[in-house]
């Protein structure tokens, strides 16, 4: 599934948060979406899964505007995996992951085989089968974020959003987790302050900064010095690896005045 948005907008309290954010991201790829605290990046996938209404712009699945679907048709092409949901809950893992067939369910039907054995395939994935009858509120905060992770693959979309989903996860299960997302048939966009994970695992990166997108384009060239210290205000240096991939090595945070964002759209004002 495609997914485009132009011209993208979203304000909170009157703060503009997305601006004039135009992206399209092709059926199957896999894109990293990248920026510092505060740059917008959770605000703009929201927009994209359509949890947020923007002020401004159209964001499209295959061609047709998010604003002209249901919720119940939105949830059938897209899953959302949010930062820390906070749920708590006395269902089982099972119940939770479950959740994810909700879109496919009459209200009063409960789970049918079809909708088990795709949950079962959904924990497989993220390698929770052992704990599918576990509480949910006896989970770590790693096996938490690969049931959601489940969640997500069980509502079997065809894009899928994700609000750094390595956060909690050990650097085996963020390994696991990226070559997973690489290797899927969906449309991946997955937000990330691992730039070494980006690179190594995402056909293409996406790069905000104060609610613009400032670099789009393969990782070698979004994953510049020059973008780091103007992005991030760190001293970089970047080399590649053994196939190629950009490597990130931190000297240390810049101190000091740094230079302002390649915007492509005015800055705001007090901005670096
Ligand atoms: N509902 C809201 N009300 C007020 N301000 C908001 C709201 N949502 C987001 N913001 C503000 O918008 C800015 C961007 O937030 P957002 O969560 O999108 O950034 P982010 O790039 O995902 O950050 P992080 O990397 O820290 O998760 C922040 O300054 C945040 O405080």
């Amino acid at each position: 599934m495609r997914i485009t948005a132009e011209g993208l907008g979203w304000s909170a309290s009157g703060t503009p948060v997305v601006r004039g954010v135009g992206l399209d991201i092709a059926p199957g790829e896999t894109v990293g979406l990248l920026g510092p605290n505060g740059s917008g990046k959770s605000s703009l996938l929201r927009c994209l899964a359509g949890l947020r209404v923007p002020d401004t712009g159209t964001v499209r699945y295959d061609g047709v505007p998010v604003r002209d679907l249901s919720p119940r048709a939105i949830a059938r092409r897209v899953a959302f995996v949010a930062q820390d949901s906070g749920l708590d809950t006395d269902l089982r893992v099972t119940d939770v992951v479950g959740l994810g067939r909700t879109p496919f369910r009459d209200r009063w039907r409960g789970p049918d085989a079809h909708d088990r054995a795709v949950v079962a395939a959904a924990l497989e994935r993220v390698g929770l089968t052992a704990l599918a009858g576990r509480p949910w509120q006896n989970l770590s905060g790693g096996e938490r974020q690969r049931a959601h992770i489940a969640r997500a693959f069980a509502q079997q979309p065809y894009g899928l959003l994700l609000d750094e989903p390595t956060n909690h996860l050990d650097v085996k299960h963020q390994l696991e987790l990226m070559e997973l997302l690489a290797d899927a048939d969906q449309t991946v966009l997955v937000a990330l302050h691992d730039l070494a994970l980006a690179a190594r695992h995402c056909d293409r990166l996406l790069l905000m900064h104060d609610g613009v997108l400032v670099a789009d384009g393969a990782p070698a060239d979004v994953l510049t010095s020059e973008n780091l210290a103007r992005i991030f205000e760190v001293e970089a240096e970047l080399s590649a690896d053994a196939l190629g991939r950009p490597a990130v090595t931190y000297r240390g945070p810049l101190r000091g005045t740094v230079p302002g964002p390649p915007s492509r759209s005015p800055s705001r004002q007090g901005t670096p």
